[in-house]
């Protein structure tokens, strides 16, 4: 998509780097003006009308404390239709990026700068006033969609992720373990203007109640014993991009409150800091909680779900949406095939109509998992219902085979905890392999493993 070309200017006292910015970025986005003094600036902005600033923090010579950029910054924050502020200091420390961002910057850059990191950070700023731009401006930064499946059900979700991706909106996405939420919210933040800024998550159903504001808000040198130096918290990591709330639903009553502070003034304040910071990142929660759990007030805040839930994204089991198995089977076999240097092999009708069948209680991440396995043990050409290790499995109107017989009255948690020991024991102990062959993120076996007592 062609988009009209963007006002750039540059002001810092040093010439070569007003050249080297107009060498890097006129090509690519547009006009590049420099300027070299900031007494130029005011009437620049009110005739020329800048889409984007790339400010200096020091002007005269000896000072690196960025108090004129500080200053500058804070004086065009008061005029309505300023122009976004990168700010680029050669001296940032946390300590100074932070009080521009505070200031009202949208990014920093320190100089010498690293081409993509500029170019990205420009980017998305430009990207943030106009989304249109996103397409003509970074046009290879789109990657093609991870997220598989056709069915009725992933259409409709993926017509709302298009729909959505381009606003701030609050995100909830909804849906049982393993059924692709964490990718849905990698989806959401892909498709839009923020894909060129960091996508972060935070597992809260790992993170103790203790360490939740410093993870989250950052903290201060000093704020607290162990606090030995500055550290950006993820709602500041996160600037620009999009935040990811993993395991809403786990968070305590106590850490419901905090978040709700901050999501209803939108500013934070990091621990041992005095003034508060803009929340600049995009909230995308997420919960396998079912709704009449997470509506149940005694245990989730209604005041809280009500600002995390303005748009509401339902991911839908895999027994709903069968029809996206065959997809998604082949996918995972093809790509394990490549990964544990096997040749590709072919599913049997069979296997294809056994995988359909099953009722898949841990969704993508069971068949993920179940292909992986079927693709260092089956010694076959083609993979056959045997190959899978379906137990539990009951295709409707079928009677299973011996090998895959149900063993009796298995419950979820029964099987989630078989699931466990099997990993660790395969991966001989080692957290970090087992986790990788369950598909899950360390801190979430940490959990489970603890859930289960093992
Ligand atoms: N539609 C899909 N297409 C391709 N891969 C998928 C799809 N849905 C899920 N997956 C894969 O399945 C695994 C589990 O997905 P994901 O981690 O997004 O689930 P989740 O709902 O966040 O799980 P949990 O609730 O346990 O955290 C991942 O490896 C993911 O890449």
């Amino acid at each position: 998509m062609l988009t009209s070309p963007a006002r750039l200017l540059v002001l810092d006292d040093d010439p070569d780097v007003g050249i080297a910015a107009r060498l890097l970025l006129q090509r690519r986005f547009g006009e590049v003006r420099c300027l070299e003094r900031p007494t130029e600036l005011a009437a620049t902005i009110a005739q020329w009308r800048p889409d984007l600033l790339l400010l200096d923090m020091n002007f005269l010579p000896g000072h690196s404390d960025g108090a004129q950029g500080l200053s500058l910054l804070r004086q065009l924050r008061q005029q309505p239709g300023a122009p976004q502020v990168i700010v680029m200091t050669a001296y940032a420390g946390v300590e100074l990026a932070v009080q521009a961002l505070k200031a009202g910057a949208l990014d920093f850059v320190t100089k010498p700068w690293d081409h993509p990191r500029l170019l990205a950070a420009v980017a998305a700023a430009l990207a943030l006033r106009d989304p249109s731009r996103l397409a003509g401006a970074a046009p290879e930064a789109g990657p093609p969609s991870a997220l598989l499946g056709q069915s009725p059900p992933m259409q409709e979700l993926r017509r709302l992720i298009a729909a959505v991706a381009a606003t701030d909106a609050h995100v909830l996405v909804l849906g049982e373990m393993g059924a692709g939420k964490e990718l849905v919210a990698r989806e959401l933040h892909e498709r839009s203007p923020r894909r060129l800024r960091p996508l972060l998550a935070v597992d809260l159903g790992s993170l103790p109640d203790t360490l939740l504001e410093s993870e989250l808000f950052g903290h201060r040198r000093g704020s607290y014993t162990d606090a030995r130096q500055d550290r950006p918290g993820r709602f500041l990591a996160a600037a620009g991009g999009t935040l990811l709330l993993d395991e809403i639903g786990n968070l305590s009553m106590s850490g419901q409150a905090r978040l709700l502070a901050v999501l209803e003034r939108r500013e934070f304040t990091p621990l041992g800091a005095d003034t508060p910071l803009p929340l600049q990142a995009r909230i995308v929660s997420a919960t396998n909680l079912d709704e009449t759990a997470l509506f149940d007030p005694q245990r989730f805040r209604p005041d809280l779900l009500y600002r995390l839930n303005t748009i509401v994204l339902r991911v839908p089991p895999l027994r709903a949406r069968r029809e996206d198995i065959p997809q998604l089977a082949t996918h995972f076999l093809a790509r394990f095939a490549a990964e544990h240097g096997r040749p590709p092999r072919p599913l049997s009708a069979a296997a294809m109509q056994r995988l359909q069948a099953h009722d898949w209680p841990g969704n993508v991440r069971d068949l993920r998992q179940a292909c992986e396995r079927a693709v260092i043990l089956a010694p076959g050409a083609q993979f056959e219902p045997a190959d899978f290790q379906l137990e539990g499995l009951v295709a409707p109107g079928a009677a299973p085979a011996e090998a895959d017989r149900p063993s009796t009255g298995q419950t979820l948690a029964e099987r989630e905890r078989a699931a466990l020991d099997e990993a660790m024991r395969l991966a001989q102990g080692n957290v970090s392999e087992a986790a990788r062959r369950l598909g899950v993120s360390r801190a979430a076996l940490y959990r489970r493993l603890d859930k289960h007592g093992l």
